[in-house]
């Protein structure tokens, strides 16, 4: 597929104002925050759906007085009614078919569908929002999106200097921009070398992604969902659980570059106080042991956990995508999935840790929009089949 559609033109405005989740609990949610607006056009009859591991993310268009706008929402994988509903309620209200009472028959609206839940929801999205639905490729379609947010969107890229200060990236007509590394941080991680337009492959990936600080601050924590888990991260203090190479040396190991400050083990401190410092008896049970331990976890500040946890594995995956990008030859690197959800640590760690490993040779950049790249690419896929 050659992607070089023109449904949506250069004057395209954006208005962002960041990620939108939706809510059950708050309704009002339901207008979404983070729009792009379209030029005035003939209306569109089709929603791209990404459903994740961890997220399901909808686009769909929706009708202005003057011309229209992109509408950018998530919603949980696991709250698949959810989904359900409020798909039907897009058709209803923006796509004027109604799959409760229109028998489908007449109807014109296609859900272009990526992710692994495009096959694993298929039956169920037929029977239920009765329109056909188009499988489109997750990798082919986050390229699809990013190359589109890359080239068509002014003040979608941002990259965060030494002193963490935002900057806005135009590299809408550089045509040096190729090649670069997508590090898409969704439940796992996919690391994609993108050589041209259209041209990539997926040169690595990792499990330690988005799903495991979800999942392990699920278990250390009381955080309901993952924004009051990011919130608890802000406030912690990581060196009440990290070891630090000032905490093993009781100062820098300057000789090979680590300041006392460094991290030397992350959650390197919670052993000692959850194991070495309490007795239990010989003969106690597995359970006796694991609810003597799960008391000890107290003992911690939860912020100071999700800070630990948040920082290893923004790390971790920084110190992944150097490689890679060194091992491809290449210098940029994109980091997009909802993982991110524009978190400043860790777009600030993912960002140093490519300064620092690479030397400044590699350079970190960012979007907005950075967890839509596969429904959006899904959503443009409709429109590039057609002009094909
Ligand atoms: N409201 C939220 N609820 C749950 N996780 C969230 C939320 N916001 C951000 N996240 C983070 O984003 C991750 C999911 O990112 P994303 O939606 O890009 O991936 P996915 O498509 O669900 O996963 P995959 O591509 O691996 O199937 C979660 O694992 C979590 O780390
Ligand atoms: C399995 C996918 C592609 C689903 O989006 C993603 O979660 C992922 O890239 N996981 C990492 C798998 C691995 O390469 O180890």
């Amino acid at each position: 597929m050659s992607y070089s559609s023109n449904h949506l033109s250069n004057s395209i405005s954006l208005n962002v104002k960041g990620t939108h989740i939706i809510d059950e609990k708050d309704e009002s949610q339901l207008v979404s925050t983070n729009d792009i607006a379209l030029p005035n056009q003939k209306p569109l009859n089709h929603v791209g759906i990404d459903i994740g591991g961890s997220l399901t993310k909808i686009v769909y268009s929706s009708k202005l007085e003057n011309g229209g706008k992109l509408n950018f929402e998530s919603i949980e994988t696991s709250k698949v009614e959810q989904i359900v509903q409020r798909l039907k309620e897009v058709l209803k209200l923006h796509y004027g078919f109604d799959p409760d009472s229109d028998s489908g028959e007449q109807n014109e609206v296609i859900i272009m569908a990526t992710g692994g839940g495009a096959f694993k929801y298929n039956q169920l999205l037929l029977d239920e929002i009765k329109c056909p639905v188009v499988k489109t490729d997750e990798m082919q379609s986050l390229i699809v999106g990013l190359d589109f947010l890359i080239t068509r969107i002014p003040d979608e890229i941002f990259t965060i200097d030494e002193h963490f200060s935002y900057n806005s990236v135009q590299c809408l007509e550089d045509p040096h921009i190729y090649p670069y590394l997508l590090v898409n941080i969704g439940s796992g991680v996919s690391m994609i070398k993108v050589t041209a337009n259209n041209t990539f492959t997926r040169v690595s990936g990792s499990s330690v992604g988005g799903g495991t600080l979800w999942g392990l601050l699920s278990i250390l924590t009381a955080a309901n969902d993952f924004d009051e888990m990011l919130a608890l991260a802000q406030d912690g203090n990581n060196e009440n659980v990290d070891l630090l190479v000032g905490d093993i040396y009781g100062r820098g190991y300057n000789k090979i570059g680590l300041s006392a400050e460094a991290i030397a083990a992350s959650m390197g401190k919670a052993f000692k106080k959850i194991t070495a410092d309490v007795k239990v008896p010989e003969d106690a049970s597995v359970e006796e042991i694991r609810a003597r331990r799960l008391e000890r976890l107290l003992a911690f500040d939860q912020k100071d956990i999700a800070k630990s946890l948040l920082f290893a594995i923004s790390n971790n995956i920084g110190q992944i995508a150097f490689l890679e990008a060194q091992r491809c030859g290449i210098s940029k690197i994109f980091f997009a999935g909802s993982y991110i959800r524009n978190h400043p640590q860790t777009v600030k760690t993912l960002s140093y840790a490519i300064k620092f490993w690479s030397n400044n040779q590699q350079s970190a950049y960012f979007l907005r929009h950075e967890g839509y790249l596969g429904s959006l690419g899904a959503f443009l896929s409709k429109r590039a089949s057609e002009d094909a």
